[in-house]
């Protein structure tokens, strides 16, 4: 056996959720590879802070963000119409190790940095038309750790939470998106920044 071509440590943990698919590797990256990706994303990104309306109420957003893709689709939610850059090499690279993996080719990634625990991303599904039905979601997390919460929509006793840490990736798949809720709380701990990638098919 070649240890070094092993991908057995790339072993998902499923999930035991009912109307959909949630797969969980812990270390999809080296925490080596996962802090050299943290430091480049930090200071080649642009972030920005949009302002989202729900409800009729404008609110800056919790987080910072940026969008990415191989097409110039617009991406909208909650109020907010985001147009892609073009991916950078860093990108590239993370994008091609998370295909290989999920074997999806993704056209989108959307790049949330949360700079401490009043950072935040509320309850909601990734269900946007230009998703198609049952979109597969890859998320990759860097820097520190936070809390992943998901409840069912119709049936409230469901809910699961998870720990989203340094160099792990989150497959969400199926019916995933139109069963579940999930968010990213805000938390009182002192907490260092995290930056999440999430990659999408945008038809
Ligand atoms: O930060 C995360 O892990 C979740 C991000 C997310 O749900 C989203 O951007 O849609
Ligand atoms: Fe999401």
């Amino acid at each position: 056996m070649n240890l070094f071509a092993s991908e057995e440590h790339k072993t998902p943990l499923q999930l035991p959720i009912k109307d959909g698919t949630v797969l969980y590797i812990p270390s999809f990256f080296s925490s080596e590879k996962a802090s050299e990706y943290f430091t480049r994303l930090t200071t080649e990104t642009p972030w920005q802070q949009d302002s989202i309306t729900l409800f009729g109420k404008t609110h800056p957003q919790p987080r910072l963000t940026a969008l990415y893709g191989n097409n110039s689709k617009p991406y909208s939610y909650s109020g907010i119409t985001m147009l892609p850059k073009q991916f950078t090499p860093t990108l590239k690279e993370i994008k091609c190790d998370v295909e290989k993996f999920s074997e999806v080719n993704f056209t989108t990634v959307l790049l949330n940095l949360y700079r401490n625990g009043s950072d935040s991303n509320g309850w909601h599904s990734d269900n946007e038309k230009e998703l198609g039905t049952n979109p597969v979601i890859a998320s990759v997390s860097f820097g520190a750790p936070r809390m992943f919460h998901l409840k069912h929509k119709t049936d409230k006793a469901l809910k699961h939470k998870i720990i989203l840490e340094h160099g792990s990736l989150l497959l969400m798949k199926g019916a995933t998106q139109e069963n579940w809720l999930h968010q990213i709380p805000k938390t009182t701990k002192r907490v260092a920044p995290r930056i999440n990638l999430t990659f999408r098919i945008v038809y």
